[in-house]
C-alpha cells in the first residue's frame, strides 16, 4: 500500500468517531484532507466543523460543510487531525504544515483528540522530525538563540527565499537535532520563551486515540 492509501484508510476509519448532530474539530495536512473528503460524504449527519487553518476551512466549505468560528463554540466531542510523529504515550510533534497554533487551540476545546496517521509516524522517541515553533516575527533571532541554548539546531522556515508566514501572521522556526524523552517538559520550556506563540509538541494535550495505517490494516492505539 502507498502512504496515501494508508492515510486514506485511517481517514475512512475515523468516521466512526464523528458524533451525529455535533460540531467536529478538523485538523490540517494531507491526512486531514483525506478525512475532510470522507466527512463530505456524511455532512448531513453533522452540524458543522471548526477548522484549524484557512486551507482546512476552504476544503470543508468546498464540500458544503458549515464552518463555525471557534468563538461561537464552547465545546465539541472530538477533534481529528494528523501528526508528524507520535510516540507510544500519545504525545505528538505537529506543525509540518505550519498550522500548529490553531490546531492546538481547536484541540483544546475538544473532549477527545483522535490522531490519524500512517504507520511511519509512530516513533519511540520524538524529535527526528524537526520541531516546529511558531514565533512573533520580530523575535525570531532571539528565540532561535534561546532554542539553540536548549540543545537544538534552529532553522527559520523559508520558502522561495522568504520566511513562511502562518495564518496568524507569524514565522516558524524548525528545531533539528532534538531527542525528546520528556515531551511535556520540553513543551513547557519552549512555550516559556518570550516571543514564542506555541510549539508543535502536543504532550499536555496528547492524542486520546491514534488510528495508525499499516500494511496489516488500521491499528487502534488508546492512551
Ligand atoms: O501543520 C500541520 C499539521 O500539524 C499536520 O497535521 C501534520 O504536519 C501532519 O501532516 P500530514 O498529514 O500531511 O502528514
Amino acid at each position: 500500500m502507498t502512504q496515501d492509501e494508508l492515510k486514506q484508510a485511517v481517514a475512512k476509519a475515523a468516521i466512526e468517531y464523528v458524533v451525529d448532530g455535533e460540531i467536529i474539530g478538523v485538523g490540517t495536512g494531507s491526512t486531514a484532507n483525506f478525512f475532510i473528503d470522507e466527512l463530505g460524504k456524511i455532512k448531513h449527519r453533522i452540524k458543522g466543523a471548526v477548522a484549524s487553518s484557512e486551507a482546512t476551512a476552504e476544503r470543508l466549505r468546498s464540500h458544503g460543510i458549515t464552518v463555525f468560528d471557534l468563538n461561537e463554540v464552547e465545546t465539541m466531542p472530538v477533534y481529528i487531525d494528523g501528526a508528524d510523529e507520535i510516540n507510544g504515550g500519545g504525545a505528538m510533534i505537529k506543525g509540518g504544515g505550519a498550522a500548529l497554533t490553531r490546531e492546538k487551540i481547536v484541540a483544546s476545546v475538544a473532549q477527545k483528540f483522535v490522531c490519524i496517521a500512517d504507520g511511519s509516524k509512530l516513533v519511540e522517541v520524538l524529535g527526528k522530525f524537526p520541531l516546529p515553533v511558531e514565533v512573533i516575527p520580530m523575535s525570531h533571532a532571539v528565540v532561535a538563540r534561546k532554542l539553540a541554548a536548549l540543545g537544538g539546531e534552529p532553522r527559520l522556515r523559508v520558502k522561495d527565499g522568504k520566511p513562511v508566514v502562518t495564518d496568524n501572521g507569524c514565522y516558524i522556526i524548525d528545531v533539528l537535532g532534538l531527542s525528546i524523552t520528556d515531551p511535556a517538559d520540553v513543551e513547557d520550556k519552549i512555550n516559556n520563551i518570550v516571543g514564542v506563540v506555541t510549539n508543535g509538541l502536543f504532550a499536555r494535550q496528547g492524542a486520546n486515540v491514534c488510528l495508525l495505517g499499516t500494511a496489516d490494516g488500521v491499528k487502534k492505539l488508546e492512551f
